[in-house]
């Protein structure tokens, strides 16, 4: 795109540049504030626009994509789309059954790591970190919830822990609180009400089952029905919304709309952006986010590439890593859409065969092509080779992928030793692409034993092992290089894999100094590629959210960084400082 950067005020050579539409330069904020006044205020708008297909035109059409947002002039790279504070946020409420027995809960003022049992609010006596925790008081934190908690029975300390398992949902009470939204305001409230549920097609899955006995009866049972008798006895309505189906829509949208927020702590919460929940979902998004924790959980998206006129804003609701048949299935399950995306639609996905098979050849002998999807945008769809006419059964690809699929989690699921991890790498091949994403899992895991675990350091890895470590590096990268080039989505994953991949160089080009018997050019070439892994990955980490994982792999960067001494970096020459 072509902006010049010119001051829009005087015309001289400037970097400064409008924050709003970010295509006008400025010298200096004085000259900024002159020509806003003069002339940029009706001119700087938002480079998209929202679109509503109605229900009837949703209907007509076949379209499930609802409102979304449309580009309407060329957004540059890096442009800052909006930053907004969220409607509501709280603890994650889809627990897992894990999660829901957990004795160590977010404290309901300000989500940090309490004891089940030890302090607790003095009003409503659910737990907090300390009877004083701020956030208790704070109207836009537990103030929202607090009133209408306080009509439950809390078990007392002393109780059997079992029952405050079952007092203690932490995964009905966003629900709740964005119910109280109400009493805050009745505007923000019919706002978040107006948000997609997709209550029909909730209503006929077990989604709907499990949330009616696990949250909707437990809130109605605990608080509400108490609150509503209450206010019936006073002739008073503090809720005027709030009956079992106002319960299930409300779950339905934070299903659909709310977003994950990864605290510093390692906890993760959830929140509900009603701008930022606009955004279409694609499995190559050309936007992304971040959360400021500092700043009440502040949203900030941004364009993760050029964008054109005539584009939709997007974003991703599920795994990049994952193949296509199970990103698919989430979605559908989740947020109850079929994901018609270019990825989605090319059996190869984009050429990186994440999900492709080892087609085993007509009479059981290897032909060395792959199986893949016929038609990847139907469910049910048979796969065939690239290579040769062998056809396979949707059924027959199913039961291999659950099969292989129990395997990986049995293994990933406890302390697996690296012999285990490469047994069962070297058995999958035989099944699977070696780019396939079981095997990705894998790798990701074992490049991280190589080099670290006990009998595998660095210093004591066969020339072999090392080779194999750089190897996996090297691939993965390609991989995520296709499927998020920027690394926005997979930033701690990719984060991970460079800094592996840098210890994998340097090493062999220790070996090779060590032995006298390393060229020069190839060292030199090592150096390059192992300071470049370093730099791109400070680079996509300072753009991170400051998660707890964030933060240390970037540490470990920033020390490495430093660990390239002087003389490497003589040797490494036009590269530059970091
Ligand atoms: C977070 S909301 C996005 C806002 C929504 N379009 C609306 O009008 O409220 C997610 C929902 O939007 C629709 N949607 C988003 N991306 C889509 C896509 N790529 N294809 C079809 N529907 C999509 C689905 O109904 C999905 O459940």
């Amino acid at each position: 795109m072509n902006v010049d950067p010119k001051c829009g005020f005087c015309g001289v050579e400037s970097t400064l540049k409008c924050a709003g539409c970010q295509l006008i330069y400025y010298c200096s904020p004085e000259h900024q504030k002159k020509h806003w006044r003069a002339k940029h205020k009706n001119e700087c708008a938002k480079p998209y626009e929202i679109v509503y297909h109605s229900k009837e035109a949703k209907l007509a059409k076949n379209e499930e994509i609802g409102r979304f947002f449309m580009v309407t002039k060329p957004i540059p790279k890096d442009t800052v789309l909006f930053s907004e504070n969220p409607l509501v946020i709280g603890p994650k409420w889809n627990l897992d059954e894990y999660e829901q027995r957990s004795t160590i809960v977010p404290c309901v003022g300000c989500f940090a790591d309490c004891h089940l049992g030890q302090f607790r609010c003095e009003h409503c006596h659910w737990p907090a970190c300390k009877p004083d925790c701020p956030g208790l008081t704070n109207a836009n934190l537990h103030g929202i919830e607090c009133g209408i908690l306080r009509f439950g029975r809390a078990p007392k300390p002393t109780d059997d822990p079992e029952t405050f398992f079952d007092y203690y949902r932490y995964d009905a009470l966003l629900v709740l609180k964005c119910l109280a939204i109400q009493i805050r305001s009745p505007t923000q409230f019919d706002q978040m009400m107006n948000l997609e549920s997709h209550y029909e097609e909730r209503k006929k899955t077990h989604y709907y089952r499990d949330t009616d006995d696990r949250v909707v009866s437990y809130l109605l049972r605990n608080f509400l029905d108490p609150l509503q008798k209450l206010e019936k006895k006073q002739d008073k309505q503090v809720l005027k919304v709030c009956d079992r189906k106002a319960l299930h829509k409300i779950a339905g949208i934070l299903e659909v709309n709310a977003m994950v927020i990864p605290l510093a702590n390692g906890r993760e919460i959830c929140g509900l952006y009603p701008i930022g929940c606009m955004l279409e979902h694609c499995c190559v998004p050309n936007s992304f986010y971040t959360f400021d924790c500092s700043k009440g959980m502040k949203l900030t998206f941004k364009a993760g590439r050029d964008i054109q006129k005539g584009e939709h804003l997007t974003t991703t609701y599920t795994h990049s890593l994952w193949g296509t048949q199970l990103r698919r299935q989430h979605l559908k399950a989740n947020k109850c859409f079929d994901c018609k995306c270019e990825r989605c639609a090319d059996p190869t996905e984009l050429g990186t065969f994440l999900s492709a098979l080892r087609c085993m050849g007509l009479d059981g002998e290897p032909c060395g092509g792959y199986q893949l999807p016929i038609d990847p945008l139907s469910e049910t769809s048979d796969w065939k080779c690239n290579r040769c006419p062998v056809q396979i059964t949707h059924d027959q690809v199913n039961f291999l992928l659950s099969k292989i699929g129990e395997e990986v989690d049995e293994l990933m699921g406890r302390k697996s030793s690296v012999k285990e991890f490469e047994d069962l790498i070297q058995k999958l091949q035989n099944f699977l692409h070696p780019n396939h994403f079981h095997l990705l899992t894998l790798q990701h895991s074992l490049i991280q034993m190589y080099g670290h675990f006990n009998g595998y350091q660095l210093q004591v890895l066969s020339d072999a092992l090392l080779q194999r470590k750089l190897s996996m590096c090297r691939d993965m990268m390609r991989i995520i290089d296709v499927l998020d080039p920027e690394s926005f989505r997979l930033t701690l994953y990719a984060g991970s894999i460079l800094l592996e991949q840098q210890f994998a160089l340097i090493e062999r080009n220790r070996r090779q100094q060590a032995s006298g018997a390393g060229n020069l050019e190839n060292m030199k070439r090592d150096y390059q590629e192992a300071y470049g892994c370093l730099v791109r990955a400070r680079s996509m980490l300072r753009n991170e959210m400051g998660t707890k994982q964030g933060k240390k792999l970037l540490e470990e960067v920033e020390s490495a960084l430093g660990r390239i001494s002087d003389d490497h970096l003589a040797l490494i020459g036009n590269v530059g400082t970091a």
